[in-house]
């Protein structure tokens, strides 16, 4: 049964909980350029929380390119396989300052957890810096018909976790993200710039500024 008064949290992965972003945007950058198509920091944001297939179709429209269905499935197994190269050097160490101390306080608090990631290499990611089992449940890009910013990933994270969409609590470094929580009525709190995520209900340049006063704060904000 549903309870009402719980509060529960969603993570988001790559941005949020390990800096993974960094390895996104190397690899679609070399891609951007092996297409002749520029790449920017400013093109990037917009990749953010954003499916692979929908990124490589966003770079192919804003290069004006088409090519076959052979060739874009072959563009996103390298982009893929670039990306897992790094994502293979990873450890606990690449969890972003402030995570940890985070989910163990939330966890001690008996607070439900989700991951509701985009990325189909969430799992593996999880299991490469050891924090799978702080998640109750995990949603990722294998499990959703619909990338963000459509809240699907959240819906469900909600679903798994038995509770109302209201009653969740969802870290976002995306602007994507962020869209796809307040669609569903969630508590949005972005995690990064706050002039490039100014949506967001609150926002934090990292987890290092969540004391547990700012945990409270967010459970007990009504929105
Ligand atoms: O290619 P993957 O690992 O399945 O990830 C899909 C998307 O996952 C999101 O979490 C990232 O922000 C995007 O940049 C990425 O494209
Ligand atoms: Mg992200």
């Amino acid at each position: 049964m549903k309870s009402q008064f719980k509060k529960a949290f969603i993570f988001d992965l790559d941005g949020v909980i390990v800096d993974t972003a960094k390895f996104h945007f190397l690899a679609w950058k070399n891609l951007a350029e092996s297409l002749e198509v520029s790449f920017s920091e400013e093109e990037n944001e917009q990749l953010k929380g954003v499916s692979r297939i929908n990124s490589l179709q966003k770079i192919l429209e804003w290069g004006n390119k088409s090519i076959s269905e052979d060739k874009f499935n072959s563009l996103m197994a390298q982009k893929n396989e670039e990306y897992l190269a790094f994502v293979d050097r990873m450890s606990p160490e690449d969890i972003l300052p402030g995570v940890l101390e985070t989910l163990t306080y939330l966890k001690e608090n008996n607070y439900p957890i989700a991951l509701g990631s985009a990325s189909k290499n969430a799992r593996h990611i999880l299991t490469k810096v050891g924090l799978t089992s702080y998640f109750d449940h995990i949603v990722d890009g294998n499990e959703v018909s619909k990338a963000k910013p459509d809240p699907e990933v959240f819906l469900k994270g909600c679903e798994l976790l038995g509770v109302e969409p209201e009653q969740a609590i969802v870290f976002e470094d995306s602007q994507a993200g962020i869209k796809a929580a307040n669609t569903a009525h969630m508590l949005s709190v972005g995690i990064g710039d706050k002039a490039v995520l100014s949506e967001a209900d609150f926002n934090f340049e990292g987890f290092t500024e969540l004391t547990e006063d700012t945990l409270k704060t967010l459970t007990n904000f009504k929105k």
